[in-house]
């Protein structure tokens, strides 16, 4: 536990009494999964596929293969400029410049002088939070102390030290507004799903939408900062669904596949047999192909959900999960990360379990793929909750359209398996409760007195 766990009242965290806030063909190596193929041809997405290795706790919704081409035209060739660039162009794509958090050479730990830059200083009451960030670490050393200081363009003695952390996503993405609120990079998709949400059974689940502000000429989205008011919280990033690329990303790279030598760099320091000898000799590969080994590595293809970053109420922080893929280590980590407190585990249950209910009858989720979302779980002195963040990827389906979420996802169908996860992350939450405690968690509705 903290320190100091100074009682904070129902406002503090943002949440109302009621206990509901508004606010060539060559087969990759991989883990024991099913196989995510590359091929120099552009083929649909087989329609069955083999089932994942690794034992689900359910029945595993099947990721199929899906092949997409890695060296343009079947030919190697040299990377070209526009290949380095991410990108394809398209409704959804944000501005991809910015390298993603969980992207290699990012610093864990930033001086407070390093954050106070001059156009920092002269920026009209926001701060930028682009080195405050976790960090990835490696393996053997694998907790590692971060500083999270939002800095106001203040005088300096009246520097303020915010607990403010970002365990995944891109750099640069996220600005500290007026207190309470933060501001994410513009995305229209993301707003016009804030939008669709004020009116929808999931409003009290995620971040209160404060609408557009403009800043230095660049739009954001101002939303509720899920962590103000909290002395060291502890927070969790758990991205959501059975795949984190939209199928539109897989049409785009057949139609016009952009090698990237910065996620072949990513996959080759996590996994040097990872690449194809193709991608190996192109050294480079499509985005989608690196979106497939990722979701493969980890627990996303075989459970519908994975960890991308814990951060500690002392101020530790990782992000090294792109290999944590087993149940057991999953089940190892919830426990270190609530540091073995049943009730905080049940309060989280309590949590999910509302959120489950909620998505059941979500006219938002029943209309939209929901592709790359997390649930950001957060917990400090012996409270806890769950909110849903990130709608960058989501998509709303054509018009007549729906999708069941728990379903196994074929190209085609968009169905994205999210309440599979969701389903999975419970049963997992639940086997960490119970291990060791005798207790039972099924069934248990907490009805404390609890401010949120
Ligand atoms: N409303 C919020 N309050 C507090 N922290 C937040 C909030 N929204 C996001 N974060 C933090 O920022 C991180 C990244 O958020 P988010 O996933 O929205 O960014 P992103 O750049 O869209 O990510 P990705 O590239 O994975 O799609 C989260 O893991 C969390 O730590
Ligand atoms: O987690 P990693 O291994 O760092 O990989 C990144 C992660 O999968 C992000 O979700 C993705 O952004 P999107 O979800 O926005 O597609 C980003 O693509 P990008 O490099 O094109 O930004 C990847 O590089």
């Amino acid at each position: 536990m903290p320190k100091e766990c100074r009682r904070k009242s129902s406002k503090d965290f943002g949440f109302s009494g009621t206990g509901i806030s508004d606010g060539g063909r060559v087969e990759r190596r991989t883990a024991g999964r099913s196989p995510q193929i590359c091929t120099e041809h552009i083929q649909k997405a087989a329609i069955v596929a083999a089932p994942p290795a690794a034992p689900a706790l359910m029945d595993a919704p099947l990721v199929p293969q899906v092949t997409i081409t890695s060296d343009a035209g079947g030919t190697s060739r040299e990377i070209q400029e526009e290949d380095l660039d991410g990108a394809v162009d398209g409704t959804l794509r944000r501005k991809l410049s910015n390298s993603s958090i969980s992207s290699t050479g990012s610093s864990a730990v930033e001086s407070e002088d390093d954050l106070l830059s001059d156009t920092e200083t002269q920026s009209k009451g926001l701060v930028t939070l682009e080195h405050l960030v976790c960090a990835e670490v490696s393996e053997s050393k694998a907790w590692k102390k971060l500083k999270t200081y939002i800095r106001w363009p203040l005088q300096a003695s009246q520097k303020k030290k915010v607990n403010w952390v970002q365990l995944a996503g891109h750099k640069g993405n996220f600005k500290a507004a007026e207190e309470g609120t933060i501001l994410k990079k513009l995305s229209e998709n993301e707003k016009k799903c804030f939008e669709d949400l004020q009116n929808d059974a999931l409003v009290h689940f995620v971040p209160r939408y404060q609408g557009i502000v403009e800043n230095d000429g660049e739009s954001f989205v101002q939303m509720t900062d899920l962590l103000a008011g909290l002395d060291h919280p502890n927070v969790m990033d758990c991205k959501m669904g059975v795949r984190t690329y939209l199928e539109e990303e897989l049409v785009r790279a057949r139609d016009r596949p952009k090698l990237r030598e910065d996620l072949y760099k990513k996959m080759m320091e996590v996994d040097r047999e990872g690449p194809t000898p193709q991608e190996h000799f192109q050294r480079g590969i499509t985005k989608p192909c690196y979106m497939q080994w990722r979701d493969s590595m980890s627990s996303t293809n075989t459970l519908g959900f994975r960890i991308e970053g814990i951060k500690k109420y002392d101020g530790t922080c990782r992000t090294d999960f792109k290999k944590t893929r087993s149940k057991q280590d999953i089940i190892k980590l919830f426990k270190e990360f609530v540091e073995e407190d049943v009730s905080i585990i049940k309060s989280y249950l309590e949590r999910l379990r509302a959120i489950r209910d909620a998505l059941k009858i979500s006219v938002f989720f029943k209309k939209h793929e929901v592709i790359g979302s997390s649930l950001l779980f957060i917990h400090v002195c012996g409270r806890a909750n769950v909110w849903m963040i990130d709608f960058g990827k989501t998509s709303a389906l054509p018009e007549g359209q729906t999708l069941r979420h728990d379903v196994p996802w074929q190209e085609g169908n968009r169905e994205d398996g999210y309440l599979w996860g969701l389903e999975n992350l419970i049963l997992t939450l639940e086997a960490a409760g119970n291990e060791g405690s005798g207790e039972e968690t099924e069934n248990n509705s907490l009805t404390t007195d609890r401010d949120f």
